[in-house]
C-alpha cells in the first residue's frame, strides 16, 4: 500500500505547505513512532556558496518537529528549539531527516531528530521542547478565521493513525 503523507501545517506553511513556492514543501511521513522527510536544499536556501543556510537547516528540523503532533496526539508550539550542525550541508544532494518524541512530560514534548546525507554521512541533529497548546492558542494569536481548518487538519491527520498507534508516552531514546 501507498503511504500517504501527513497533512501539512496550513496550505502556505513555510515548512511543508505546498502552495508556498518560497518555502521548503517538505512533505512529511509518518513511520511507526517517527516522522521523516526527504529534503534537498537548493539555491533557495544557500548560505555559504554551495551550502545549505543553517537558518534554513533549523526552519527544515523545526517543521518536522512540528509534525510531532500527530504522535504526541496534540496541538503543540516550539518553546526552544536546538540544532547542532555536524557537517557542512551541500545543496542539490538529498537528505533525510527522522524525528521523534524522546519524552512527553506534562505539557513539555522533548524531540530529537537525526539528518543523514545520501551516502550515510551523519549531517546535523536537533533537539526542541514543544508545548502542548490547545487549538485556542491559535485562534487567539493567529487568524482566527483559520482555526476551523487548522481543526479539520488535525482530525484528518488524527485519522491517519491506522492500527500502529503509538502509546501516549514513547520510551526515551
Ligand atoms: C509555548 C507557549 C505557549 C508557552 O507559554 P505558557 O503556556 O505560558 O507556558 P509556560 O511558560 O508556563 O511553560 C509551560 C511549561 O513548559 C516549561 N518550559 C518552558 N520552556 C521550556 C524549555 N525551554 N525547556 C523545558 N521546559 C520548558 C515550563 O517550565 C512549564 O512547565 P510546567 O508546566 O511543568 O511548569 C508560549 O511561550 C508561546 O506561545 N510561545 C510562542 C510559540 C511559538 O510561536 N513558536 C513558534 C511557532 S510554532
Ligand atoms: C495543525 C497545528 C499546527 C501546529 C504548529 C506546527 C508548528 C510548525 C513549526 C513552526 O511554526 O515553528
Amino acid at each position: 500500500m501507498t503511504q500517504l503523507p501527513l497533512p501539512p501545517h496550513s496550505p502556505t506553511c513555510m515548512g511543508c505547505g505546498p502552495d508556498n513556492l518560497a518555502g521548503l514543501q517538505l512533505v512529511v511521513f509518518r513511520s511507526g513512532d517517527e516522522v521523516y522527510t526527504d529534503v534537498t536544499f537548493d539555491e533557495r536556501h544557500i548560505g555559504a556558496p554551495g551550502l545549505a543556510h543553517g537558518g534554513a537547516v533549523a526552519a527544515a528540523c523545526d517543521d518536522l518537529f512540528g509534525f510531532g503532533l500527530w504522535i504526541a496526539r496534540t496541538p503543540a508550539v516550539t518553546r526552544s528549539l536546538t540544532v547542532d550542525y555536524l557537517a557542512p550541508v551541500p545543496l542539490h544532494r538529498p537528505l533525510r531527516i527522522s524525528a521523534h518524541v524522546r519524552e512527553i512530560d506534562g505539557r513539555k514534548l522533548h524531540l530529537k531528530a537525526t539528518a543523514t546525507a545520501d551516502d550515510g554521512t551523519a549531517l546535523f541533529t536537533a533537539h526542541a521542547v514543544f508545548i502542548a497548546v490547545s487549538i485556542e492558542h491559535f485562534a487567539q494569536h493567529g487568524a482566527p478565521g483559520a482555526v476551523q481548518d487548522l481543526l479539520d487538519r488535525l482530525t484528518s491527520a488524527l485519522d491517519h493513525d491506522g492500527p500502529d498507534r503509538p502509546s501516549p508516552h514513547p520510551p526515551d531514546r
